[in-house]
């Protein structure tokens, strides 16, 4: 049996002269859940696109399941859900119906229709809103219907292109919660997200820049390997912490993550000492200690580095 869901190969697309996706390669277990992050314009929606055969590749070629994108693109269909970033909801039908309208979609048989509308009502805890307009549904129970509405068809593969933006963190973990147990019934997901804390739930994440895969782990592997020291700053002015710390040439970087000032370093205790003497009688520090790096310290140094 084989052992990987997604298989991506050289996947390469051109926009004119920019290369919105160069020489692709990832490959996805099954039964596991991908996790694709990266700046805007990474090039994450054209890959979707072409994995769901909405778009052809200048190159190279992927698998999904048994299938190749290029040969058996209406096969493909069959067997993904594909959630774009603007999905489309009726927002003047009711709940029930968009799920109806997309049974129809999907040629989904009457029969097998009631049940199925029922069971993902039910997983999505979308029951008791279902004579509810989808225009009138919060933001998160919005996301919940479009997902359902890839479902449909029960899917063996889903790709959600950046599916929870705008959506409240609460919101976030209940749809990762739908995740997780679509995850458990077998179905392998490829997501991208601008979300970190989502990142980190993912079996494995893919950072992506200019079109190519920069690091691809589980994320805890991702953290762990970072070598670098993370200082952590509180004071009254961090903005000119930050300025002083940047014109220190052992300081690699330094950025606002969450309330504090996070300042990248080789040297601990060296950047420590070298910092406080630096920040004395210029500012108010209240606290200046060493941080666990987060995935999103680590990717912040590696998209940095390659710009450099
Ligand atoms: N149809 C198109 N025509 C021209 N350029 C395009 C087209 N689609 C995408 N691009 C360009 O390709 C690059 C990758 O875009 P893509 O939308 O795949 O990135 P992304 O990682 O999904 O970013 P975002 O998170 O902002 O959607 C960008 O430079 C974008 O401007």
């Amino acid at each position: 049996m084989m052992e990987y869901d997604i298989q991506i190969f050289s996947l390469t697309k051109k926009f004119g002269n920019i290369t919105a996706v160069d020489n692709l390669e990832i490959q996805v277990k099954k039964n596991t859940i991908f996790g694709l992050v990266g700046p805007d314009g990474a090039g994450k929606t054209t890959t979707m696109r072409m994995l769901c055969s909405l778009l052809v590749p200048d190159s190279g070629t992927a698998q999904i399941g048994s299938y190749n994108i290029l040969k058996e693109n209406e096969k493909i269909k069959q067997d993904i859900g594909y959630m774009p970033q603007r999905f489309s909801l009726y927002g003047d039908l009711t709940v029930l119906e968009n799920l109806e309208f997309y049974s129809e979609v999907y040629q989904i048989s009457k029969k097998e229709r009631k049940e199925k509308i029922e069971s993902l009502l039910e997983f999505s805890n979308l029951t008791k809103h279902s004579y509810k307009l989808a225009d009138q549904l919060s933001g998160g129970m919005k996301q919940k219907l479009a997902l359902s509405c890839n479902l449909i068809h029960t899917p063996k593969y889903l790709l959600l292109d950046e599916p929870t933006i705008g959506v409240d963190p609460v919101a976030r973990r209940e749809f990762w919660k739908i995740l997780f147990e679509l995850r458990e019934q077998g179905t392998t997901i490829f997501v991208s997200t601008p979300y970190m804390d989502e990142a980190e739930r993912c079996d494995e994440v893919g950072l992506m820049n200019k079109g190519r895969i920069v690091k691809k782990d589980i994320p805890s592997n991702i953290i762990n390997n970072f070598d670098k020291h993370i200082l952590c700053v509180y004071s009254d002015e961090n903005h000119i912490a930050r300025n002083l710390a940047l014109e220190e040439k052992y300081v690699m970087d330094a950025y606002m993550l969450g309330e504090g000032l996070h300042i990248v370093v080789d040297d601990l205790d060296y950047a420590s000492e070298k910092l406080r003497e630096k920040f004395n009688n210029k500012i108010i520090v209240s606290s200046i200690k060493e941080t666990a790096p987060s995935l999103e310290d680590v990717f912040v140094n590696i998209i940095k580095s390659e710009k450099r």
